[in-house]
Protein backbone atom coordinates (compact mmCIF):
# COMPACT_ATOMS: atom_id res chain seq x y z
CA UNK A 1 0.00 0.00 0.00
CA UNK A 2 0.99 3.76 -0.74
CA UNK A 3 2.65 5.23 2.55
CA UNK A 4 2.55 9.01 3.48
CA UNK A 5 3.52 10.56 6.13
CA UNK A 6 0.91 11.55 8.52
CA UNK A 7 0.23 15.00 8.42
CA UNK A 8 1.10 15.35 4.31
CA UNK A 9 -2.05 15.37 1.82
CA UNK A 10 -3.97 12.44 1.07
CA UNK A 11 -4.18 12.79 -2.50
CA UNK A 12 -7.15 11.56 -4.53
CA UNK A 13 -7.49 10.93 -8.09
CA UNK A 14 -11.61 11.18 -8.87
CA UNK A 15 -13.19 8.86 -11.68
CA UNK A 16 -16.68 9.72 -12.90
CA UNK A 17 -17.68 13.12 -12.53
CA UNK A 18 -21.08 12.97 -12.10
CA UNK A 19 -23.78 13.63 -9.43
CA UNK A 20 -21.35 11.71 -7.02
CA UNK A 21 -17.99 12.78 -8.53
CA UNK A 22 -18.93 16.52 -8.61
CA UNK A 23 -20.93 16.33 -5.04
CA UNK A 24 -17.56 14.68 -3.53
CA UNK A 25 -15.51 17.53 -4.74
CA UNK A 26 -17.52 20.00 -3.82
CA UNK A 27 -18.06 18.46 0.44
CA UNK A 28 -14.15 18.22 0.07
CA UNK A 29 -14.06 22.14 -0.73
CA UNK A 30 -16.37 22.93 1.54
CA UNK A 31 -15.62 21.28 4.28
CA UNK A 32 -11.48 20.84 3.73
CA UNK A 33 -10.70 22.52 7.24
CA UNK A 34 -13.10 20.46 9.12
CA UNK A 35 -12.05 17.27 7.07
CA UNK A 36 -8.47 17.50 7.83
CA UNK A 37 -8.66 17.92 11.34
CA UNK A 38 -10.86 14.88 11.70
CA UNK A 39 -8.85 13.19 8.84
CA UNK A 40 -5.21 14.53 10.50
CA UNK A 41 -4.06 15.37 7.05
CA UNK A 42 -5.61 17.82 4.45
CA UNK A 43 -7.80 15.44 1.92
CA UNK A 44 -6.42 16.56 -1.55
CA UNK A 45 -7.81 16.02 -5.07
CA UNK A 46 -5.30 15.69 -7.57
CA UNK A 47 -6.28 13.79 -10.57
CA UNK A 48 -9.57 13.44 -11.99
CA UNK A 49 -11.14 11.64 -15.12
CA UNK A 50 -14.66 11.49 -16.83
CA UNK A 51 -16.03 10.87 -20.90
CA UNK A 52 -15.92 15.06 -21.03
CA UNK A 53 -13.47 17.37 -20.15
CA UNK A 54 -14.96 20.62 -20.58
CA UNK A 55 -18.75 20.27 -19.06
CA UNK A 56 -20.46 22.44 -16.31
CA UNK A 57 -20.48 20.12 -13.59
CA UNK A 58 -21.24 23.12 -11.17
CA UNK A 59 -17.24 22.35 -10.09
CA UNK A 60 -14.10 24.20 -11.08
CA UNK A 61 -11.79 21.09 -11.98
CA UNK A 62 -9.50 23.21 -14.63
CA UNK A 63 -6.63 23.25 -12.19
CA UNK A 64 -6.55 19.33 -11.47
CA UNK A 65 -4.61 16.69 -13.59
CA UNK A 66 -6.60 15.46 -16.43
CA UNK A 67 -6.84 12.07 -17.36
CA UNK A 68 -8.90 10.70 -20.39
CA UNK A 69 -8.12 7.20 -19.54
CA UNK A 70 -9.51 6.68 -16.26
CA UNK A 71 -6.84 3.93 -15.95
CA UNK A 72 -4.10 6.34 -15.62
CA UNK A 73 -4.79 7.43 -12.50
CA UNK A 74 -3.58 4.17 -10.85
CA UNK A 75 -0.18 4.68 -12.57
CA UNK A 76 -0.28 8.42 -11.39
CA UNK A 77 2.20 8.66 -8.61
CA UNK A 78 0.71 11.63 -6.99
CA UNK A 79 -2.60 9.73 -6.45
CA UNK A 80 -2.38 7.96 -3.18
CA UNK A 81 -6.17 6.84 -3.57
CA UNK A 82 -8.17 5.68 -6.41
CA UNK A 83 -12.05 6.89 -5.99
CA UNK A 84 -14.53 5.06 -8.62
CA UNK A 85 -17.13 6.86 -9.82
CA UNK A 86 -18.27 5.97 -12.63
CA UNK A 87 -20.55 3.10 -12.24
CA UNK A 88 -21.21 -0.30 -13.88
CA UNK A 89 -20.11 -3.60 -12.79
CA UNK A 90 -17.80 -4.30 -15.95
CA UNK A 91 -16.01 -2.34 -18.44
CA UNK A 92 -13.95 0.69 -17.07
CA UNK A 93 -15.33 0.98 -13.47
CA UNK A 94 -14.02 -2.96 -12.77
CA UNK A 95 -10.67 -2.69 -14.67
CA UNK A 96 -10.08 0.39 -12.76
CA UNK A 97 -10.77 -0.38 -9.39
CA UNK A 98 -9.08 -4.35 -9.93
CA UNK A 99 -5.32 -2.25 -11.43
CA UNK A 100 -5.68 0.10 -8.11
CA UNK A 101 -5.76 -3.04 -5.95
CA UNK A 102 -3.17 -5.19 -7.62
CA UNK A 103 -0.96 -1.47 -7.28
CA UNK A 104 -1.64 -1.96 -3.59
CA UNK A 105 -3.42 1.70 -3.62
CA UNK A 106 -6.99 1.87 -1.48
CA UNK A 107 -9.99 2.30 -3.57
CA UNK A 108 -13.33 3.76 -2.95
CA UNK A 109 -16.60 3.23 -4.82
CA UNK A 110 -19.97 3.82 -4.58
CA UNK A 111 -20.67 0.95 -6.90
CA UNK A 112 -23.14 -1.29 -5.82
CA UNK A 113 -23.72 -3.19 -8.99
CA UNK A 114 -19.72 -3.92 -8.76
CA UNK A 115 -19.62 -5.05 -4.94
CA UNK A 116 -22.60 -7.49 -5.85
CA UNK A 117 -21.28 -9.15 -8.85
CA UNK A 118 -17.15 -9.30 -8.26
CA UNK A 119 -17.29 -8.77 -4.26
CA UNK A 120 -15.68 -11.83 -3.44
CA UNK A 121 -12.62 -11.36 -6.14
CA UNK A 122 -12.11 -7.73 -5.05
CA UNK A 123 -11.98 -8.98 -1.45
CA UNK A 124 -9.45 -11.50 -2.50
CA UNK A 125 -7.24 -8.55 -4.55
CA UNK A 126 -7.90 -6.26 -1.44
CA UNK A 127 -6.77 -8.72 1.00
CA UNK A 128 -3.58 -9.97 -1.12
CA UNK A 129 -2.39 -6.60 -1.96
CA UNK A 130 -2.51 -4.97 1.33
CA UNK A 131 -5.03 -2.21 -0.43
CA UNK A 132 -8.06 -0.71 1.69
CA UNK A 133 -11.59 -1.38 -0.15
CA UNK A 134 -14.42 0.77 1.01
CA UNK A 135 -17.79 1.08 0.08
CA UNK A 136 -19.77 3.20 2.04
CA UNK A 137 -21.84 4.93 -0.23
CA UNK A 138 -23.18 1.59 -2.19
CA UNK A 139 -26.03 0.94 0.07
CA UNK A 140 -28.57 3.28 1.27
CA UNK A 141 -26.24 6.08 -0.06
CA UNK A 142 -25.76 8.71 3.03
CA UNK A 143 -27.21 6.30 5.99
CA UNK A 144 -24.33 4.26 7.41
CA UNK A 145 -25.48 0.95 6.37
CA UNK A 146 -22.68 -0.92 6.08
CA UNK A 147 -20.62 0.09 8.99
CA UNK A 148 -23.58 -0.54 10.90
CA UNK A 149 -24.26 -4.06 9.58
CA UNK A 150 -20.03 -4.77 9.62
CA UNK A 151 -18.92 -2.63 12.49
CA UNK A 152 -21.97 -2.12 14.74
CA UNK A 153 -23.74 -5.34 14.82
CA UNK A 154 -20.51 -7.53 14.49
CA UNK A 155 -21.31 -8.88 18.11
CA UNK A 156 -24.47 -10.46 16.74
CA UNK A 157 -26.18 -13.06 14.78
CA UNK A 158 -27.87 -11.67 12.07
CA UNK A 159 -31.52 -13.36 11.02
CA UNK A 160 -32.64 -11.14 8.96
CA UNK A 161 -31.46 -7.98 7.10
CA UNK A 162 -33.01 -5.48 4.19
CA UNK A 163 -35.28 -2.78 4.29
CA UNK A 164 -35.77 0.54 1.32
CA UNK A 165 -32.90 0.14 -0.53
CA UNK A 166 -34.22 2.36 -3.98
CA UNK A 167 -34.64 6.17 -3.47
CA UNK A 168 -35.44 6.57 -6.77
CA UNK A 169 -38.55 3.57 -6.27
CA UNK A 170 -38.94 5.20 -3.45
CA UNK A 171 -39.50 8.75 -4.60
CA UNK A 172 -41.64 7.36 -7.37
CA UNK A 173 -44.16 5.37 -5.41
CA UNK A 174 -44.36 8.46 -3.12
CA UNK A 175 -45.02 11.05 -5.35
CA UNK A 176 -47.48 8.73 -7.06
CA UNK A 177 -49.30 8.15 -3.85
CA UNK A 178 -48.93 11.62 -3.06
CA UNK A 179 -49.72 13.53 -6.11
CA UNK A 180 -51.33 10.86 -8.63
CA UNK A 181 -48.75 11.84 -11.29
CA UNK A 182 -47.97 9.24 -13.89
CA UNK A 183 -44.90 6.98 -13.45
CA UNK A 184 -43.14 8.84 -16.68
CA UNK A 185 -43.39 12.13 -14.96
CA UNK A 186 -41.97 11.56 -11.71
CA UNK A 187 -39.47 8.83 -12.78
CA UNK A 188 -38.06 11.61 -15.30
CA UNK A 189 -37.67 14.04 -11.69
CA UNK A 190 -36.24 11.41 -10.00
CA UNK A 191 -33.40 11.51 -12.88
CA UNK A 192 -33.35 15.24 -12.61
CA UNK A 193 -32.72 15.09 -8.91
CA UNK A 194 -29.65 12.53 -9.41
CA UNK A 195 -30.97 9.80 -7.75
CA UNK A 196 -31.55 7.36 -10.64
CA UNK A 197 -28.73 5.41 -12.18
CA UNK A 198 -27.46 5.89 -15.99
CA UNK A 199 -29.94 3.58 -16.94
CA UNK A 200 -33.40 3.71 -14.51
CA UNK A 201 -34.48 0.77 -15.42
CA UNK A 202 -31.64 -0.53 -12.70
CA UNK A 203 -33.74 0.84 -10.04
CA UNK A 204 -37.30 0.95 -11.74
CA UNK A 205 -37.00 -2.81 -12.32
CA UNK A 206 -35.80 -3.69 -8.85
CA UNK A 207 -32.06 -4.73 -9.72
CA UNK A 208 -29.83 -1.88 -7.65
CA UNK A 209 -31.98 -2.55 -4.73
CA UNK A 210 -31.25 -6.20 -5.83
CA UNK A 211 -27.53 -4.75 -5.86
CA UNK A 212 -27.32 -3.68 -2.13
CA UNK A 213 -29.18 -6.87 -1.09
CA UNK A 214 -26.45 -8.84 -1.84
CA UNK A 215 -23.86 -6.64 -0.53
CA UNK A 216 -25.97 -6.01 3.17
CA UNK A 217 -26.57 -9.88 3.12
CA UNK A 218 -23.37 -10.80 2.76
CA UNK A 219 -21.88 -8.66 5.49
CA UNK A 220 -24.68 -9.35 7.99
CA UNK A 221 -24.32 -13.42 6.98
CA UNK A 222 -20.74 -13.55 7.35
CA UNK A 223 -20.38 -15.34 3.49
CA UNK A 224 -20.51 -14.26 -0.03
CA UNK A 225 -24.42 -14.16 -1.54
CA UNK A 226 -24.37 -14.72 -5.08
CA UNK A 227 -26.58 -12.06 -6.70
CA UNK A 228 -28.24 -13.99 -8.92
CA UNK A 229 -29.97 -16.29 -5.75
CA UNK A 230 -32.14 -12.86 -5.30
CA UNK A 231 -35.94 -12.79 -6.66
CA UNK A 232 -35.96 -9.76 -8.45
CA UNK A 233 -39.51 -8.01 -8.93
CA UNK A 234 -39.62 -3.86 -9.66
CA UNK A 235 -42.48 -1.39 -9.82
CA UNK A 236 -43.54 -0.74 -13.34
CA UNK A 237 -46.77 -2.84 -12.58
CA UNK A 238 -47.86 -0.38 -9.49
CA UNK A 239 -50.12 1.81 -10.87
CA UNK A 240 -52.08 4.42 -9.35
CA UNK A 241 -55.23 1.83 -9.06
CA UNK A 242 -52.79 -0.34 -6.66
CA UNK A 243 -52.06 2.73 -4.36
CA UNK A 244 -56.05 3.89 -3.98
CA UNK A 245 -56.39 0.19 -3.18
CA UNK A 246 -53.61 0.16 -0.89
CA UNK A 247 -54.89 3.33 1.21
CA UNK A 248 -58.51 1.96 1.26
CA UNK A 249 -56.61 -1.44 2.87
CA UNK A 250 -54.53 0.56 5.28
CA UNK A 251 -51.43 0.00 3.89
CA UNK A 252 -48.59 1.18 1.50
CA UNK A 253 -46.80 0.24 -1.15
CA UNK A 254 -42.89 0.31 -0.89
CA UNK A 255 -39.94 -1.80 -3.04
CA UNK A 256 -38.53 -3.57 -0.54
CA UNK A 257 -34.96 -5.77 0.09
CA UNK A 258 -35.32 -8.47 2.67
CA UNK A 259 -32.90 -11.01 3.23
CA UNK A 260 -33.01 -14.14 5.83
CA UNK A 261 -31.61 -17.13 7.22
CA UNK A 262 -34.04 -19.96 7.45
CA UNK A 263 -33.05 -23.83 7.82
CA UNK A 264 -33.42 -24.07 4.22
CA UNK A 265 -30.85 -21.42 3.78
CA UNK A 266 -30.94 -17.68 2.58
CA UNK A 267 -34.50 -16.24 1.34
CA UNK A 268 -33.45 -13.14 -0.33
CA UNK A 269 -35.81 -10.77 -2.32
CA UNK A 270 -36.28 -7.45 -4.01
CA UNK A 271 -40.15 -7.48 -4.19
CA UNK A 272 -43.06 -4.37 -3.90
CA UNK A 273 -45.05 -4.73 -0.49
CA UNK A 274 -47.84 -3.41 1.16
CA UNK A 275 -46.87 -2.59 4.56
CA UNK A 276 -49.33 -1.74 7.31
CA UNK A 277 -49.67 2.36 7.41
CA UNK A 278 -48.76 2.78 10.74
CA UNK A 279 -45.43 0.43 10.76
CA UNK A 280 -42.10 2.58 10.97
CA UNK A 281 -40.92 1.71 7.33
CA UNK A 282 -44.32 2.87 6.03
CA UNK A 283 -43.24 6.40 7.23
CA UNK A 284 -39.94 6.21 5.75
CA UNK A 285 -40.91 8.06 1.92
CA UNK A 286 -39.47 9.82 -0.71
CA UNK A 287 -35.73 9.62 -1.58
CA UNK A 288 -35.36 8.28 1.94
CA UNK A 289 -34.27 4.75 2.77
CA UNK A 290 -34.26 2.79 6.31
CA UNK A 291 -32.42 -0.21 6.88
CA UNK A 292 -33.25 -2.57 8.80
CA UNK A 293 -31.35 -5.44 10.64
CA UNK A 294 -32.77 -8.37 13.12
CA UNK A 295 -30.10 -9.63 15.53
CA UNK A 296 -30.71 -12.27 18.34
CA UNK A 297 -28.80 -10.44 20.98
CA UNK A 298 -29.74 -6.37 19.68
CA UNK A 299 -33.31 -7.16 18.18
CA UNK A 300 -34.57 -5.38 15.60
CA UNK A 301 -32.76 -1.95 14.43
CA UNK A 302 -33.62 0.67 11.57
CA UNK A 303 -31.88 3.31 10.31
CA UNK A 304 -33.29 6.07 8.16
CA UNK A 305 -31.93 8.76 5.82
CA UNK A 306 -31.45 10.05 2.11
CA UNK A 307 -30.33 7.11 0.12
CA UNK A 308 -29.36 8.84 -2.90
CA UNK A 309 -28.45 12.30 -4.38
CA UNK A 310 -25.28 14.77 -4.56
CA UNK A 311 -24.68 15.29 -0.99
CA UNK A 312 -25.78 12.20 1.01
CA UNK A 313 -24.05 10.19 -1.36
CA UNK A 314 -21.14 12.42 -1.32
CA UNK A 315 -21.16 12.32 2.39
CA UNK A 316 -20.33 8.27 2.59
CA UNK A 317 -17.77 8.51 -0.20
CA UNK A 318 -15.91 11.18 1.90
CA UNK A 319 -16.41 9.79 5.27
CA UNK A 320 -14.66 6.15 3.71
CA UNK A 321 -11.60 8.39 2.82
CA UNK A 322 -11.48 9.85 6.41
CA UNK A 323 -11.18 6.19 7.45
CA UNK A 324 -8.37 6.13 5.21
CA UNK A 325 -6.88 8.77 6.39
CA UNK A 326 -6.84 8.11 9.53
CA UNK A 327 -6.26 4.46 8.99
CA UNK A 328 -8.76 2.82 9.99
CA UNK A 329 -9.48 -0.08 7.00
CA UNK A 330 -11.22 -3.58 7.82
CA UNK A 331 -11.59 -6.40 5.51
CA UNK A 332 -14.28 -5.88 2.74
CA UNK A 333 -16.59 -8.55 3.97
CA UNK A 334 -15.59 -7.71 7.64
CA UNK A 335 -14.04 -11.34 7.66
CA UNK A 336 -10.35 -12.28 7.19
CA UNK A 337 -10.79 -15.04 4.91
CA UNK A 338 -12.94 -14.67 1.46
CA UNK A 339 -12.44 -18.39 0.16
CA UNK A 340 -16.21 -19.56 1.35
CA UNK A 341 -18.38 -20.46 -0.81
CA UNK A 342 -21.72 -18.49 -1.51
CA UNK A 343 -24.63 -19.21 0.66
CA UNK A 344 -27.24 -21.54 -0.03
CA UNK A 345 -30.51 -19.91 -1.35
CA UNK A 346 -33.47 -21.36 -0.99
CA UNK A 347 -36.13 -20.75 -4.68
CA UNK A 348 -39.32 -18.06 -3.55
CA UNK A 349 -41.74 -20.70 -4.33
CA UNK A 350 -40.65 -22.21 -0.78
CA UNK A 351 -41.58 -19.01 1.09
CA UNK A 352 -45.09 -18.48 2.55
CA UNK A 353 -47.12 -15.42 3.20
CA UNK A 354 -49.92 -13.10 2.69
CA UNK A 355 -50.80 -11.21 -0.95
CA UNK A 356 -52.42 -8.50 -2.49
CA UNK A 357 -53.44 -9.81 -6.35
CA UNK A 358 -54.99 -6.94 -8.53
CA UNK A 359 -56.64 -8.55 -11.80
CA UNK A 360 -58.72 -6.60 -14.45
CA UNK A 361 -62.03 -8.54 -15.15
CA UNK A 362 -65.20 -8.52 -16.89
CA UNK A 363 -67.74 -7.18 -15.29
CA UNK A 364 -70.28 -9.96 -15.84
CA UNK A 365 -71.93 -12.80 -13.69
CA UNK A 366 -70.31 -15.70 -12.66
CA UNK A 367 -66.35 -14.40 -12.89
CA UNK A 368 -65.69 -14.08 -9.10
CA UNK A 369 -66.97 -17.36 -8.80
CA UNK A 370 -64.48 -18.93 -11.56
CA UNK A 371 -61.95 -17.40 -9.75
CA UNK A 372 -62.49 -17.86 -6.40
CA UNK A 373 -63.08 -22.06 -7.63
CA UNK A 374 -59.63 -21.44 -8.12
CA UNK A 375 -58.18 -20.02 -5.11
CA UNK A 376 -59.98 -22.95 -3.30
CA UNK A 377 -58.53 -25.69 -5.64
CA UNK A 378 -55.06 -24.23 -4.47
CA UNK A 379 -55.61 -23.99 -1.06
CA UNK A 380 -55.70 -20.59 -1.16
CA UNK A 381 -57.57 -18.69 1.28
CA UNK A 382 -59.24 -15.44 1.12
CA UNK A 383 -59.27 -12.88 3.74
CA UNK A 384 -60.85 -9.71 1.73
CA UNK A 385 -61.90 -8.54 -1.99
CA UNK A 386 -63.01 -5.15 -3.34
CA UNK A 387 -63.97 -4.23 -6.51
CA UNK A 388 -63.91 -0.68 -8.13
CA UNK A 389 -66.36 0.47 -10.56
CA UNK A 390 -65.38 1.12 -14.18
CA UNK A 391 -64.22 4.14 -14.73
CA UNK A 392 -66.23 4.70 -17.70
CA UNK A 393 -67.83 2.84 -20.51
CA UNK A 394 -64.92 2.36 -22.88
CA UNK A 395 -63.52 -0.67 -20.88
CA UNK A 396 -65.35 -3.46 -20.23
CA UNK A 397 -62.83 -4.38 -17.43
CA UNK A 398 -63.00 -3.76 -13.88
CA UNK A 399 -60.07 -3.93 -11.29
CA UNK A 400 -60.78 -6.43 -9.01
CA UNK A 401 -58.59 -6.97 -5.45
CA UNK A 402 -57.86 -9.85 -3.56
CA UNK A 403 -55.88 -9.96 -0.61
CA UNK A 404 -54.93 -13.73 1.25
CA UNK A 405 -54.54 -15.18 4.14
CA UNK A 406 -51.33 -16.35 4.77
CA UNK A 407 -50.06 -19.37 2.10
CA UNK A 408 -47.35 -20.97 0.34
CA UNK A 409 -45.64 -18.78 -2.39
CA UNK A 410 -46.10 -22.36 -4.67
CA UNK A 411 -49.70 -21.79 -4.34
CA UNK A 412 -50.33 -18.34 -4.51
CA UNK A 413 -48.70 -18.82 -7.98
CA UNK A 414 -50.51 -21.80 -8.97
CA UNK A 415 -53.55 -19.99 -8.68
CA UNK A 416 -52.26 -16.67 -10.42
CA UNK A 417 -51.24 -19.09 -13.13
CA UNK A 418 -54.80 -20.21 -13.56
CA UNK A 419 -56.36 -16.92 -13.30
CA UNK A 420 -54.41 -15.37 -15.95
CA UNK A 421 -55.33 -18.31 -18.47
CA UNK A 422 -59.34 -17.36 -17.90
CA UNK A 423 -60.41 -15.36 -20.69
CA UNK A 424 -62.43 -13.24 -18.33
CA UNK A 425 -59.08 -11.76 -16.94
CA UNK A 426 -57.44 -9.61 -18.86
CA UNK A 427 -53.27 -8.59 -18.41
CA UNK A 428 -51.13 -10.69 -15.78
CA UNK A 429 -52.25 -9.98 -11.99
CA UNK A 430 -50.43 -7.99 -10.18
CA UNK A 431 -49.04 -9.85 -7.10
CA UNK A 432 -47.99 -7.85 -3.82
CA UNK A 433 -46.59 -9.17 -1.00
CA UNK A 434 -48.40 -7.67 2.51
CA UNK A 435 -45.24 -7.52 4.95
CA UNK A 436 -45.79 -6.95 8.90
CA UNK A 437 -42.47 -4.80 8.05
N1 LIG B 1 -26.58 9.15 -7.92
C1 LIG B 1 -26.74 8.65 -6.70
O1 LIG B 1 -27.58 9.09 -5.90
C2 LIG B 1 -25.89 7.50 -6.25
C3 LIG B 1 -25.01 6.88 -7.10
N2 LIG B 1 -24.25 5.84 -6.64
C4 LIG B 1 -23.28 5.22 -7.52
O2 LIG B 1 -22.26 6.15 -7.79
C5 LIG B 1 -21.70 5.93 -9.08
C6 LIG B 1 -21.80 7.18 -9.92
O3 LIG B 1 -23.15 7.54 -10.03
P1 LIG B 1 -23.61 8.99 -10.60
O4 LIG B 1 -22.67 10.02 -10.20
O5 LIG B 1 -25.04 9.10 -10.25
O6 LIG B 1 -23.47 8.72 -12.16
P2 LIG B 1 -23.40 9.80 -13.33
O7 LIG B 1 -23.91 9.12 -14.56
O8 LIG B 1 -24.01 11.08 -12.91
O9 LIG B 1 -21.83 10.05 -13.48
C7 LIG B 1 -20.96 9.11 -14.03
C8 LIG B 1 -19.64 9.80 -14.37
O10 LIG B 1 -18.74 8.81 -14.87
C9 LIG B 1 -18.14 9.31 -16.05
N3 LIG B 1 -17.75 8.19 -16.91
C10 LIG B 1 -18.54 7.34 -17.59
N4 LIG B 1 -17.79 6.45 -18.26
C11 LIG B 1 -16.50 6.77 -18.00
C12 LIG B 1 -15.26 6.24 -18.40
N5 LIG B 1 -15.20 5.20 -19.22
N6 LIG B 1 -14.12 6.83 -17.95
C13 LIG B 1 -14.17 7.89 -17.11
N7 LIG B 1 -15.33 8.43 -16.69
C14 LIG B 1 -16.48 7.87 -17.13
C15 LIG B 1 -19.18 10.20 -16.70
O11 LIG B 1 -18.55 11.10 -17.59
C16 LIG B 1 -19.74 10.88 -15.45
O12 LIG B 1 -18.92 11.96 -15.11
C17 LIG B 1 -22.47 4.73 -9.64
O13 LIG B 1 -21.78 3.54 -9.30
C18 LIG B 1 -23.78 4.79 -8.87
O14 LIG B 1 -24.43 3.54 -8.78
C19 LIG B 1 -24.32 5.39 -5.36
C20 LIG B 1 -25.18 5.97 -4.47
C21 LIG B 1 -26.05 7.05 -4.86
N1 LIG C 1 -30.19 4.97 -8.02
C1 LIG C 1 -29.94 4.73 -6.63
C2 LIG C 1 -28.87 5.66 -6.15
C3 LIG C 1 -28.36 5.30 -4.84
O1 LIG C 1 -27.88 4.21 -4.59
C4 LIG C 1 -31.21 4.95 -5.85
O2 LIG C 1 -32.15 5.53 -6.40
O3 LIG C 1 -31.27 4.52 -4.70
NA1 LIG D 1 -24.38 4.10 2.96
Amino acid sequence: MTSCSSSSPLRLGIAGLGTVGAGVIKLLRANADLLSTRAGRPLEVVAVSARERTRDRGVDVSALRWYDNAADLVNDPDVDVVVELIGGAEGTARTLVEAALKAGKPVVTANKALLALHGSTLARLSADNNAPLLFEAAVAGGIPAIKTVREGLAADRLLRVGGILNGTCNYILTVMRETGKDFATVLKDAQDLGYAEADPSTDVDGLDAAHKLTILAGLAFGQPVAFDSVHVEGIRRIGAVDQSFARALGYRIKLLGLASMTDAGLHARVTPCLVPQQAPLAQVDGVFNAVVAEGEFVGRIMIEGRGAGAGPTASAVTADLVDIARGNTIAVWGVQTSTQPPLRACPISSGEGAFYLRLMVEDRPGVIADITAILRDCGVSLRSMLQHPAENDSTPYVPLVLVTHRTSEAAMQDAVTRIDALTVVTDSTVVIRIEAA
